[in-house]
């Protein structure tokens, strides 16, 4: 007979019993080492899948990936995905998805863990204080980039199977992953896969985990809601070739001009999005909601802190995290064509394509926000009477995600969370997109529950990206009250 769901839900604390659980305790603190040097080698691999130089890379990290899934004695498989198509029309093969088996008992339920080993860029000269691609401890922060995200969360969850295994102790549940290579661009074909294997891979799973965000303070948290994601490319192209600005500058309506007007009107400098049709898709806050982010700890102060500025774009805490969490924005990312070098160059640029996206909640939908982004953006390009031409494509179209806190997943979760830190998580959402999140939930009908592992100052996608000494310091004082113990500890299981 299976377990309920509440109690079944989480591989550890929910139903280890006190002994067992302390040799998994115990086991996780005699193996930190092991568990950095893992993270180490992960994070050596420079598996950038924006980058498509760095491809061979990516296919790397899923072979080391499902490598380490094979030699526990998973039933391991690399799925094909097909290709992507370029700009330009070139293929390329996308990175294999790893799946993998623990467990096939039927009399079990069958959690499966997702989380992805692809990474956003980085380089040294970004202003990193580390090579980004060799694992460094300072002060028992661990910095590295793809080490908060999503690396380490992903090794901690397979480190949570070997622990298990290595003391011939039964996992109470069967034990799936799915880890892909594209999250960071969309996760493109991954959409296809979970479609293909519906019926076949995911028929047995009961619920979804995912630790692929962080914790919003000190305060433990469980995440019920992300935001998706537009991505989009605006391209202006005039002259057939770059010119010189002295000679051409005050004859030629410069591409750059045109870009740049046409991305000043995306969004006023108070926050407003000034793309018609897209504020009014937005489901109103509600008084509960309200209610929920007011009890919510965040200190305003230490938020400007942490990223160094002295003023946001609101004041209190609701706005800020409403604004955060559950409106959508406007980013401007970059613009490739244009000069970015040191020096002085002095060219007129002939192509300039932006790169800008919309994090979109819900009621928001993809398709309808391509058509609203692209109808604006020309009828504004229009009247500039421009001779250049304008090209805008969506190339990501992530759906945000929703779950419900009350749902007995997240009851599961709220118990776990206070027997480990004796206290009640925050239920938070998460800013930033998990672009299969809701394309699981509606393919396969089965719950997700998000369990973030990355501490709030962990800085992903930014310069020096860590696993945080913060969270582990007050994992330790709360749980293990050594403060001698090294913060990879965290990423071990059974603090869930
Ligand atoms: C939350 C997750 N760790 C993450 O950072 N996801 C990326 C995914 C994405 C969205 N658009 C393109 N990639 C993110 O939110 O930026």
């Amino acid at each position: 007979m299976k377990l309920p769901v509440l109690p079944s839900i989480l591989l550890v604390i929910s139903t280890a019993h006190a002994f067992q659980y302390s040799e998994l305790v115990q086991y996780v603190d005699s193996h930190q080492e092991e568990y950095v040097e893992a993270l180490r080698e992960w994070v050596a691999i420079e598996s950038d899948s924006s980058n498509v130089l760095k491809r061979p890379d990516l296919h790397r990290m899923m072979e080391t990936t499902a490598q380490k899934l094979r030699q526990m004695g998973g039933t391991v498989e690399l799925v094909d995905i097909g290709e992507q198509e370029l700009p330009g029309g070139i293929m390329l093969t996308l990175p294999k998805v790893v799946t993998a088996r623990f467990g096939n008992d039927p009399s079990k339920h069958t959690v499966c863990v997702y989380g992805h080993v692809d990474i956003q860029p980085a380089k040294l000269e970004d202003g990193w204080a580390t090579d980004p691609y060799n694992l460094t401890d300072i002060n028992g922060n661990l910095y590295g980039r793809g080490a908060s995200d999503n690396k380490a969360p992903v090794l901690a969850w397979i480190h949570a199977v070997e622990a298990y295994q290595a003391l011939n102790m039964e996992l109470p549940v069967n034990v799936k992953f799915v880890i892909e290579g594209m999250e960071e661009t969309g996760s493109n074909g991954l959409d296809t896969m979970i479609m293909t294997q519906k019926d076949t891979f995911f028929s047995d799973v009961d619920y979804i985990i995912i630790s692929d965000c962080g914790w919003l303070s000190r305060q433990p948290a469980l995440t019920y809601g992300t935001r998706g994601n537009c991505y989009f490319l605006a391209e202006v192209e005039g002259p057939k070739q770059d010119l010189h600005s002295g000679a051409y500058g005050g004859t030629v309506i410069e591409p750059m001009t045109d870009l740049i007007g046409i991305l000043d009107t995306l969004i006023s400098p108070n926050g407003k999005i000034l793309i018609p049709g897209i504020r009014e898709a937005v489901a109103p806050l509600s008084d509960e909601e309200w209610k929920m982010y007011q009890d919510i700890q965040f200190d305003i102060d230490n938020y400007k802190k942490k990223i160094g500025v002295s003023q946001l774009m609101y004041s209190n805490k609701v706005d800020l995290l409403a604004h955060m969490w559950r409106y959508p924005t406007v980013s401007i990312h970059g613009i490739e064509g244009a000069f970015s070098d040191p020096g002085t160059k002095t060219v007129i640029p002939s192509k300039v394509t932006a790169k800008f996206s919309i994090r979109q909640v819900p009621n928001m939908d993809p398709a309808m926000v391509k058509r609203q982004v692209s109808d604006y953006l020309h009828s504004v390009f229009a009247k500039r009477k421009s001779p250049n031409k304008l090209k805008v494509t969506m190339v990501i179209g992530a759906k945000p995600w929703l779950a419900d806190p009350q749902h007995p997943l997240y009851e599961a979760g709220k118990t776990a969370v206070k027997r480990v830190f004796g206290m009640d998580p925050d239920l938070i959402r998460e800013g930033a997109t998990i672009p299969i999140a809701r394309m699981f939930q509606d393919v396969t009908g089965k719950g997700i529950i998000m369990l973030p592992i990355g501490a709030f100052d962990d800085g992903p996608h930014s310069q020096n990206e860590k696993m945080s000494q913060f969270v582990s310091t007050t994992h330790l004082s709360l749980f293990h009250k050594d403060f001698q113990i090294k913060p990879y500890k965290l990423m071990n299981v059974p603090i869930y």
